[in-house]
């Protein structure tokens, strides 16, 4: 069990506005103080130049300009190390709205390195996973939100399509022995660090489509209690129970949020009280730990007859004996001097035993007394028959010797002959197959990304032709797993390796709804991010990608999301995060070039030391015969071989790291645009529905008359006219009946996305037929006024 308070870290969120007053010391041992000076209230009306001074103590402060790797590294890395050690774990962020919190747990959306505590320790997580081989590891993912004292599963894959209070709720539910249970809340399973990170995207976009709902139900929102009761149960063991828990404080430190920020310190200091007792988590099998401890009875009874004196009559048995012997006698030859003999509780073993000993002991004895005398005599006799034996006999066995040795130096020349001609007819074929590979252009044995590739696959084919003279073990030898290797060559190749025109669609649903459809498109994931993203620029439906599955959008809508996203300030996001990924792909395709080239160099310069080898050995032939030199010393033209394997392995070793990186980088930024694309489009639906209900409210207002006008000009309410100025004021609206009942007049005609354009070309007076129905029209209104705010927005600046 290990007894730790709550631990509090501090951390600042930068600031451009003029920051308050404070003063931060971090010291190793001691922890960090944290003091904030205000100045005190003016009384009276007189000018009071007293200060007064606020001073809180953290585990650490980190400061503005804290990155987010120093906040991974300090804190959320040890907690992971405990959880892998076999503890719970929790890290959570508190202070006051906007001070940093998502900011810290989950990331920015703007930049790779923004990546908070979660992507960052699942990417830690997965990476010990795969440097154990000794354990199996599972991991599952939850994410819950609370709103209002209920709890909502947000990896509900229902969550996107349906309203929040349509979902299941998540219950608490509690056992006999208090522990909290969350029914209905999903557990997923991740196999991988792009699983989980798929997780957390789908998680983060539900959330963010449940919350840009929430902003409009709650705008006076400023502090969230955290009395909540369901959180606290939820957090039970975090709080006060079995848990390593870490709490960050987010502060604002901008004067006008000093108050707010103390208010979060002193929290802060309340949390660092509260000591937890982590107990490390081990479960055994129920039916193991009986049998165990039936086991574990038997032997201390036995254990406690035999203290007891309590001797068994009865002899041991033959077959008994039999196997004790079998015991003993795997104990002695055990070579390890520590291993013990286990008899057990039982006299009449131990006894038996020592007897064995002392049998064993004394036939050794008596085997090491004959022994002495049988070596004497053999030595003895042997004398005697040496010098008996014919002299001329062991000249003539010593001249058979010299016989058999020249005939063998003879067979060894005629090896080294044929291993030299072998040698020779290997670099005529080299060369010749280097002439034809020169004359025969073929992409496969092009290592690096090209116009000629057409199979997404043929840059993996080509690496693994151009570099067949290194084996499977060779690669391992590397170390890298080939699949690894192929699989990061293959997906990033495969960005550059098609055209344009074998684009796939892919919907965001698909994208994080069946992660192994997604690994086996062999679509490009840019070309499939560009695809989606830049699609909606055209019109014809092509906004669709932007759009939640399912939704139907009326042109006009279409349009005026157009000009939105136009506008948008995410788009800069957007277009700075395209230009990255292309960046960094151009990275990832120049250093899988090197790395074919480095593989390449490798397997040449083997080729050259085993060449190298093969003629010392066949030297040192001719050097039996008279002058051979002992020693099997490296030449230096070896050394120099070796040297040079070894750098290049290094070199092959560095750049894997790079392209790993790269990768995850990649398809992070990839994951952010997608965030940004639910950010623009939820965004998109709030300012709609805004400027709905605003033309809505507006009932007393200029829109009014139009209202009016509309329902004068149509009683049956089913076809109303309105004529549209070219600057499209829609509080400039007028309506004919007459006017509307001879230009068009079914809702068909209504529908089609011409008349819409023709407003956009600003053509002289366009019809705006109202279709009766109370929604639509409310959409058209809205349309119309959005419009008109954009378009006066768009002109601001040219004024
Ligand atoms: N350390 C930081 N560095 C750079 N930008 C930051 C930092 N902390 C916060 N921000 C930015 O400040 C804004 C608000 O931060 P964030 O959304 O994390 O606040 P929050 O505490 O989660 O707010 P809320 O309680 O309203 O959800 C975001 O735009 C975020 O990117």
């Amino acid at each position: 069990m290990v007894k730790q308070t709550i631990q509090i870290f501090g951390r600042m969120k930068p600031t451009k506005n003029p920051a308050g007053v404070y003063s931060l010391d971090n010291d190793e041992l001691m922890g960090a103080s944290l003091e904030f000076v205000l100045p005190k209230d003016l009384t009276d009306g007189f000018v009071n130049n007293k200060r007064e001074s606020y001073r809180f103590r953290f585990k650490k402060v980190f400061d503005q300009q804290a990155k987010q790797e120093d906040i991974f590294k300090n804190i959320a890395k040890p907690v992971a190390d405990s959880v892998l050690a076999g503890f719970n774990g929790t890290i959570f962020a508190y202070g006051q709205t906007g001070s940093g919190k998502t900011f810290t747990i989950t990331g920015g959306a703007e930049h790779y390195t923004d990546r908070g505590i979660i992507p960052r320790t699942l990417s830690y997580l997965f990476e010990r996973f795969s440097q154990d081989s000794s354990t199996v590891y599972t991991t599952h993912i939850s994410y819950l939100e609370i709103y209002n004292e209920v709890g909502y599963d947000l990896l509900d894959p229902r969550h996107e399509a349906s309203r929040l209070e349509d979902l299941p709720k998540v219950l608490i539910m509690e056992d006999t022995d208090q522990n909290i249970h969350l029914r209905n809340l999903s557990l997923q399973q991740a196999a991988n660090e792009e699983e989980a990170l798929n997780l957390l995207f789908l998680g983060d976009t539900n959330r963010m489509i449940s919350e840009v709902i929430l902003a409009l139900s709650e705008r006076s929102r400023s502090h969230i209690p955290y009395r909540n009761s369901m959180l606290t149960s939820v957090l039970r063991d975090s709080l006060g129970g079995n848990c390593m828990t870490t709490m960050i404080a987010t502060l604002a430190v901008d004067k006008r949020n000093l108050d707010e920020s103390i208010s979060t310190c002193r929290f802060a200091q309340r949390v660092a009280l509260i000591k937890n007792e982590a107990i490390l988590n081990e479960e055994l099998d129920p039916v193991l730990l009986i049998a165990h401890l039936k086991e574990e009875i038997l032997t201390l009874k036995k254990e406690l007859a035999m203290m007891m004196g309590e001797q068994k009559s009865k002899q041991l048995s033959t077959d008994e004996i039999l196997k004790l012997e079998e015991l003993i006698k795997a104990f002695l030859n055990d070579p390890d001097p520590d291993v013990t003999l286990s008899l057990g509780p039982d006299m009449r073993k131990v006894q038996h035993s020592f007897l064995y000993f002392k049998k064993k002991l004394l036939e050794k004895q008596s085997e090491e007394n004959q022994c002495s005398d049988q070596s004497s005599a053999a030595t003895r006799k042997n004398l005697a028959h040496i010098s008996a034996v014919d002299m001329n006999s062991l000249k003539g066995m010593l001249r058979q010797r010299d016989n058999e040795i020249s005939i063998l130096v003879k067979m060894l020349k005629k090896e080294k002959q044929r291993a030299d001609d072998a040698v020779a007819q290997l670099s005529k074929i080299a060369i010749y197959q280097n002439l034809s590979s020169q004359s025969l252009p073929n992409c496969s044995t092009v290592p690096g990304f090209g116009e000629g590739i057409t199979d997404p696959l043929s840059l993996n084919h080509g690496a693994q032709a151009t570099s067949s003279s290194l084996t499977r073990e060779e690669y391992v030898e590397l170390g890298d797993d080939v699949s690894t290797v192929s699989k990061l060559t293959g997906e990033i190749t495969s960005t550059y390796s098609l055209n344009g025109q074998q684009l796939k669609s892919t919907s965001p649903q698909s994208r994080y709804g069946n992660v192994k459809a997604q690994q086996e498109d062999p679509t490009p994931k840019e070309n499939r991010f560009q695809e989606s993203h830049e699609g909606h620029m055209n019109h014809g439906g092509h906004v669709l990608p932007y759009m939640k599955k399912g939704s139907q959008l009326s042109a006009g809508k279409l349009e005026a999301f157009e000009i939105f996203i136009k506008d948008h300030e995410e788009q800069k996001i957007i277009e700075e995060n395209k230009k990255l990924i292309k960046k960094r792909s151009a990275e990832a395709e120049t250093l899988s070039e090197h790395l074919n080239q480095v593989r390449n160099r490798i397997a040449e310069l083997k080729k050259q030391l085993q060449m190298k080898r093969r003629q010392r050995a066949a030297q040192r032939f001719e050097d039996v015969e008279g002058n051979y030199t002992p020693g099997g010393k490296l030449d230096p033209i070896e050394e120099d071989l070796c040297e040079q394997i070894k750098q290049e392995k290094i070199a092959y070793k560095t750049t894997i790291g790079r392209l790993k990186t790269l990768s995850t980088e990649i398809e992070h930024l990839q994951l952010l645009l997608e965030k940004v694309k639910v950010k623009i489009q939820t965004d998109f639906q709030r300012w709609w529905s805004q400027e709905a209900s605003n033309l809505q409210g507006c009932e007393t207002g200029p829109m009014a008359g139009f209202h009016t006008l509309s329902s004068h000009a149509s009683p049956s309410g089913t076809v109303a006219m309105c004529q549209v100025l070219p600057e499209i004021n829609p509080d400039h609206c007028y309506s004919s009946a007459q006017d509307a009942r001879s230009s068009r007049s079914t809702e068909d005609d209504f529908n089609q996305s011409s008349e819409w354009r023709a407003l956009d070309s600003s053509g002289p007076s366009p019809l705006v037929p109202l279709t009766g129905d109370q929604r639509v029209d409310a959409d058209v209104l809205a349309f119309l006024r959005a419009r008109q705010n954009l378009l006066s927005k768009k002109a601001a600046p040219q004024q």
